[in-house]
């Protein structure tokens, strides 16, 4: 393959400057290295503020009721919260981690909504303790756990109700979770939805808002969204009908698919929820209930694309008409993704972004595994050691699903605005990684 024309085609989102370098927010990628070394994980913070901007407008435009819910499990970071919560969305927490880090990066406690299969009873009773805005309920257990806690405190939560709505979505298995078989939520077909909500409404000391589902991630037919508003306006129509409830939130979840690579095509942001707002509008006419908020999640589609993580390449091994193996500093420890669901990305040079390809390779990290993979069949022009490359669509599920297998520290990650970049997490040490070792 002698200077092919770019394989790839660069998404818009990616700029580069007079240098020819790419640039992260208004920062030189290869100035934002030799502050911070790699591998580390550079957000253009305007892009977030963008994306939160598109579908709140989607909402304001058509004139209802609504929240946005950053699904913090994407990327939670102090500055993260902090940052969407300047721009008035609330967040969802999924653990007692999550809701100790969105309550210390300034995430006002009523706008936390707490999700999961599983809470533990320490976990409820800190989100008790905090007043968050509302517990998702997922399951009987839970119910119980929680009952016993407000009685404890002589206290009250309000709670949601969360379905699974026995919708397929289109994704990796791993990541759909509407289906009957799902492990979240209350099936709805058997009737044990039903069941939950005549406990909940019996209970004094929870207060049910409304109800949630989710059908999955990276979902890019909105079809999917569509089927599930069906789903829930029916189911609220029954319990309207049957159990005189009235729901104040309805609440459709997250998983709007982003761009990785050219394969991906997302709707953007703003038409998408559209679609959406105007179906939930046309079915709740219909059954002529009162329309309640509109709630959404969106994790990936807030952080995802807004980050690129910048490796340094070291060795290679390559075996004619076998295998070419091109290796950098980091790996599955900072991005999990290719490796678990077989994830596409793309990859360039930092320094010449729009250079001819030359090769095709497979990036690889450096951990000792060989599914250890973060691009398959990635076109680069020539590399050489000390080459600084470029990933990106990185911000989502990348650092919170990072690991220190074999004692690789966890990258540092920057907010890039204007030209000014922010160190927002730092980059591990190995004594970092000692912490919990109490054996000296
Ligand atoms: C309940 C819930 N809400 C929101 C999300 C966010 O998903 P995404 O990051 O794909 O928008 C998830 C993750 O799949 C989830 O489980
Ligand atoms: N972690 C997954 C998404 C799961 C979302 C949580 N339910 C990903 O990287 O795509």
């Amino acid at each position: 393959m002698k200077g092919c024309l770019k394989l790839t085609k660069l998404a818009d989102t990616v700029a580069i400057n007079q240098s020819g370098h790419l640039e992260i927010g208004g920062v030189d990628s290869l100035k934002l290295v030799k502050q911070f070394g790699t591998p580390l994980i550079a957000y253009d913070v305007k892009q977030i503020k963008a994306k939160i901007k598109h579908f709140k407008q989607a909402f304001e435009t058509a004139k209802v009721p609504f929240r946005v819910t950053y699904a913090s499990k994407a990327f939670s970071a102090l500055a993260m919260y902090r940052l969407v919560a300047s721009q008035g969305l609330g967040c969802d927490v999924v653990s007692g981690g999550e809701l100790y880090a969105a309550l210390k990066g300034g995430m006002p406690a009523k706008m936390i909504e707490f999700h999961g299969n599983n809470k533990l009873p320490a976990e409820l009773e800190m989100a008790v303790d905090a007043q968050i805005g509302c517990i998702v309920i997922d399951n009987f257990q839970e119910i119980d756990f929680l009952d016993e806690i407000l009685t404890r405190k002589q206290t009250k939560i309000p709670v949601v109700l969360r379905v699974a709505p026995g919708i397929e979505a289109e994704t990796h298995r791993y990541i759909s979770t509407g289906q009957q078989n799902s492990k979240f939520g209350f099936d709805i077909l058997s009737g044990q939805a039903d069941q939950a909500l005549q406990q909940l409404l019996a209970n004094p000391r929870m207060k049910v808002r409304g109800v949630h589902c989710h059908i999955g991630s990276q979902i890019f037919a909105v079809n999917g969204f569509l089927m599930a508003a069906d789903k829930m306006v029916e189911l609220l129509k029954n319990w309207h009908d049957r159990f005189n409830f009235e729901a104040e939130i309805l609440n459709l979840g997250g998983g709007f698919g982003t761009r990785y690579t050219n394969e991906d095509q997302p709707l953007p942001p703003e038409e998408f929820t559209t679609k959406i707002i105007q179906e939930v509008k046309k079915r709740i006419q219909a059954v002529k209930l009162p329309l309640p908020e509109i709630w959404i999640e969106p994790g990936r589609a807030l952080a995802g694309e807004a980050a690129t993580t910048l490796y340094t390449i070291g060795s290679r091994k390559d075996v004619e008409g076998v295998c070419h193996f091109l290796a950098v500093d980091g790996g599955m420890g900072d991005n999990i993704r290719p490796a678990l669901y077989q994830a596409k990305y793309e990859a360039f040079l930092a320094a010449k972004p729009r250079a001819l390809d030359e090769q095709v390779v497979t990036v690889v990290g450096k951990y000792c595994e060989s599914g250890d993979v973060l691009v398959r069949d990635a076109a680069l022009p020539n590399t050489h050691p000390g080459d600084i490359l470029a990933i990106p669509s990185t911000g989502a599920y990348g650092y919170t699903m990072a690991s220190n297998y074999n004692r690789n520290p966890r990258p540092a990650v920057v907010f890039c605005e204007n030209g000014q970049a922010k160190l927002v997490i730092r980059r591990e040490t190995y004594a970092d990684m000692l912490n919990c070792d109490v054996v000296k």
